[in-house]
């Protein structure tokens, strides 16, 4: 039976001399889903990437690729590199028929394809054009077309969206979307997180070449604390005391002189017995607001803003 899972790292680390690049890396990524896999910088996506195409070596630990290792299935994988190349003399059309050459499809079979996809990107009127007049964002599709005209399984985008302006951002995403929808499994790596909030079910966090969350948005959402907003005529000493608090911010001075505190809760804990607290006790509120935290939040506090745990 075929692995329910379309990519598997079991153990790995990448070493370059002594520095440990990626270390004790597991994840597994269920087929046809989509996977952000998310990181600052240096973190140690593109090392895991290159991994897991057959690129580079594991220095420890095992990867599977569609029930492969990544060097024997490479024409099942489509590929988006951070670094983009193509050639500048060349037609977006001939480009893609020479990606589409490489992965073994016929010429007019890539051809008739690369028509269609750069066609329903918009690209129609420079399909035949040196890839040089096209503008960067324009290049970029060419370049993610070429990756996905042997209708790969499994599609690896490292950074795609760097570089697009927030209209082809969004495209890119209905792209990504779509890829999803026809049954393929898509890992991307960014560092921003509102595509993978957009876009993902399952979302891995690498920092410092260490993994530090794997698990669903929501799950990572909740390791974010929540807070809520009060502003009023309230002391500092009248919110430390709400059920639930841990924290309490000075979040400035808000309208008419009241004041603005902001109030983070212990782990597990809602703003709702406070805000109930508040009202019930008839205390000086004219405004609150709870804050439900984002991948972002999620991304600092699991991160470490970077640094490892
Ligand atoms: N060939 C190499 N030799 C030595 N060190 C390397 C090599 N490639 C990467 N590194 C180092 O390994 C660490 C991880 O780099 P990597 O490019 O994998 O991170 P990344 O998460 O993709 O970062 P970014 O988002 O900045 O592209 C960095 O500290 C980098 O300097």
């Amino acid at each position: 039976m075929a692995s329910d899972y379309a990519l598997s790292l079991e153990g790995v680390s990448k070493y370059y001399g002594d520095f440990a690049a990626v270390q004790d890396l597991s994840f597994r990524v269920p087929r046809g889903s989509i996977c952000g896999f998310l990181g600052p910088n240096g973190a140690g996506k593109t090392s895991s990437v290159r991994m897991m195409l057959g690129l580079s070596q594991p220095s420890a630990g095992t990867i599977s690729v569609l029930g492969g290792e990544g060097a024997k299935v490479l024409d099942r994988i489509g590929f988006l590199p951070e670094e983009r190349g193509l050639y500048r003399k060349m037609s977006p059309v001939d480009m893609i028929v020479f990606l589409g050459g490489l992965k073994g499809m016929k010429a007019s079979a890539s051809r008739k394809k690369a028509i269609e996809l750069l066609t329903a990107q918009g690209l129609g009127e420079f399909m035949y054009k040196p890839i040089k007049s096209l503008s960067k964002g324009m290049s970029q599709k060419v370049q993610l077309i070429g990756c996905l005209v042997h209708e790969p399984e499994l599609v690896i985008l490292d950074e795609p969206f760097s570089g697009l302006d927030p209209v082809n951002q969004q495209g890119l995403e209905d792209m990504i979307r779509d890829l999803a929808k026809r049954g393929a499994t898509v890992l991307f790596s960014t560092h921003v997180m509102a595509h993978a909030e957009r876009l993902c079910e399952n979302v891995v966090m690498l920092t410092k070449g260490r993994k530090v969350f794997e698990g669903t948005l929501r799950q990572a959402r909740e390791r974010a604390p929540r807070y809520l907003e009060l502003e009023g005529a309230l002391t500092r000493e009248q919110v430390t005391g709400l059920p639930g608090v841990s924290e309490v911010i000075d979040a400035g001075a808000g309208e008419e002189g009241a004041c603005r505190w902001r109030l983070r809760f212990l782990p597990g804990v809602t703003p709702n017995e406070a805000l109930k607290t508040v009202l019930v006790g008839g205390l000086d509120v004219r405004r609150f607001e709870a804050h439900e935290p984002t991948l972002h939040d999620a991304f600092i506090v699991l991160t470490n803003g970077g640094e490892p745990t």
